[in-house]
């Protein structure tokens, strides 16, 4: 046995502050042989409009209403919206049985009127634009919510319904699990060290270097040191700020430029459109000034060795905790290696 341990030789585990869970490395299983499932690559080449979407510029929704001819980004009530108003107060603290209403909306939010391009594939101008539009609906909804969740679900493999690029925005008045979680380990960390947790981290992790995948002023995308997702990025601001609703204009066009560098990697790992569920969280919109918290996004991607072999969080993770194969700095490593370029302009 090698007499000193080695996190890229050794199974180990690592500690996630923010939700205080830990993670198993496994990092010799990578090299284990793949009998399992495979996802068909995703190299359909989409059309800018399709007479069938229902998210296209001028085309019918499935509700019967008309999407207007829009030129930028477009955001209408979702038809199945997961969350509503009008629903009567209701509280059972039963401690076996708790329950609680809850109200709140579900709005869907079309990145652009081409149906064919991804993130990626867009320029910076109009993924900057996307940016805006997160901002304003967050800004509004915020008024109104005390949590408002901006995300995106890229690729039928991660359940996406609709392949017109396309995200979501859910508000809704309680803070939900993972955001509850996170407010807790903030605040202590706050009250333990006087300093915001994510503003220490992205310190040091910029001074290491070894997570890194790209970065430009404002931002820095990086494979968490207890990332899950074999290609788990934190998207961090390099400057204090704790909601979405203070990002600068300048802010706002560097993130567009992070967002892009980001999944132009994330395509050419294996020249296919990467999926993902990404989203974000800032500080929750009450009363407080919130100095714990930094607005933060995370990328959730399942692929692990190929197009087509995914991640499954399934047996073990289900039962236990997440564990992964290839370690977090190994898959920081192979992202900041490939061209900035897209594949498709290669
Ligand atoms: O006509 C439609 C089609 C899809 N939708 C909504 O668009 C959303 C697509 O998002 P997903 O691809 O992440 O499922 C989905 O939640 C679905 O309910 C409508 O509201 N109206």
């Amino acid at each position: 046995m090698q007499s000193t341990f080695n996190p890229s030789d050794h199974p180990h585990r690592r500690r996630n502050p923010m939700l205080g869970e830990w993670v198993l490395v496994s990092p010799h299983r990578a090299k284990r042989p793949w009998q399992g499932q495979s996802e068909a690559p995703d190299l359909v080449e989409r059309p800018a409009y399709d007479d069938k979407c229902y998210l296209c510029a001028g085309n019918k929704r499935i509700s019967g209403d008309i999407n207007p001819s829009y030129t930028g980004t477009f955001v209408f009530q979702n038809d199945f919206a997961a969350l509503n108003e009008q629903v009567p107060e209701y509280e059972d603290s039963d401690p076996l049985f708790a329950t609680v209403a809850e109200r709140g909306c579900s709005r869907v939010i079309c990145f652009s009127p081409d149906h064919g391009k991804t993130l990626p594939e867009m320029n910076r101008d109009d993924i900057a634009a996307v940016v805006d539009c997160w901002q304003s609906q967050t800004r509004e909804l915020g008024e109104q919510y005390q949590w408002v969740q901006v995300f995106e679900n890229k690729g039928s493999v991660m359940g996406c319904s609709n392949p017109h690029p396309h995200g979501q925005i859910w508000a809704q008045h309680s803070l939900p699990t993972q955001v509850a979680r996170k407010q807790q380990n903030f605040s202590e960390y706050w009250a333990a060290h006087g300093r915001n947790m994510l503003l220490d981290y992205v310190e040091r992790e910029l001074s290491s270097g070894e997570r890194i995948v790209c970065r430009n002023s404002d931002w820095v995308a990086l494979v968490p040191y207890w990332a899950a997702w074999p290609f788990e990025v934190l998207l961090l601001p390099r400057f204090t700020v704790s909601r979405m609703t203070e990002l600068s204009e300048a802010a706002r066009i560097s993130l567009a430029d992070a967002i892009q560098q980001l999944t132009i990697r994330y395509d050419n790992l294996f020249n296919t459109s990467f999926p993902y569920s990404m989203g974000w969280h800032g500080a929750p919109y009450d009363a407080s000034d919130h100095p714990e918290w930094q607005l933060h996004a995370h990328f959730f991607p399942p692929l692990l060795r190929s197009a087509t072999v995914r991640k499954f969080m399934v047996g073990y993770e289900m039962l236990a905790e997440a564990q992964r194969d290839i370690t977090p700095e190994q898959a920081a490593q192979r992202l900041r290696d490939l061209p900035a370029v897209h594949y498709k302009q290669q």
